[in-house]
């Protein structure tokens, strides 16, 4: 699976231990910036590239990371289409997957530990959509969204 990486200052050395975590397990990772923790930006942009990139069928599902996770995620829920859920532990991690079906998860540099995030991916990227009663509610989610972007 094509996972695509996207981040703010706050988490450079984050997104970089998480992507040799996922390649070591098998995943082809898509860096989508930001690269130097030097250099202050601005975390819509980031979750802007990577929604984008779902979207367009470059990468499948997608991990964000900002201080909090909360700004870099509501940025990509603007794409229509994109469910972007901000976890900070597995338990969620899993959920957001199984009954929301979301393909980017999001948390934040300054919230989660190293190995916390490895285990929120671990969690994320082993879970299944479970469909059924579940789809239909994520069809109302759509349903908002395209109420809203006529
Ligand atoms: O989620 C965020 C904002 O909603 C993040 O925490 C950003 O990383 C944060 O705004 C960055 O702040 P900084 O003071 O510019 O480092």
């Amino acid at each position: 699976m094509k996972v695509g990486f996207g981040c703010d200052h706050t988490a450079i050395d984050l997104k970089k231990e998480l992507m040799e975590y996922m390649t070591e397990k098998g995943y082809e990772c898509v860096d989508y910036g930001a690269y130097d923790a030097k250099v202050r930006v601005d975390y819509p942009d980031q979750g802007q590239k990577v929604a984008e990139a779902i979207i367009a069928g470059e990468v499948e599902k997608g991990v964000l990371i900002c201080g909090t996770g909360i700004g870099i995620s509501l940025a990509a829920n603007k794409v229509p289409g994109i469910r972007a859920a901000v976890c900070s532990e597995p338990y969620s991690a899993e959920m957001t997957v199984r009954h929301n079906n979301a393909q980017i998860i999001a948390f934040g540099a300054r919230v989660v530990g190293n190995e916390l995030a490895k285990k929120i991916l671990d969690a994320f990227f082993g879970a299944t959509f479970e469909g059924g009663r579940h789809a239909e509610r994520v069809q109302k989610i759509c349903n908002i969204e395209a109420k809203y972007n006529k």
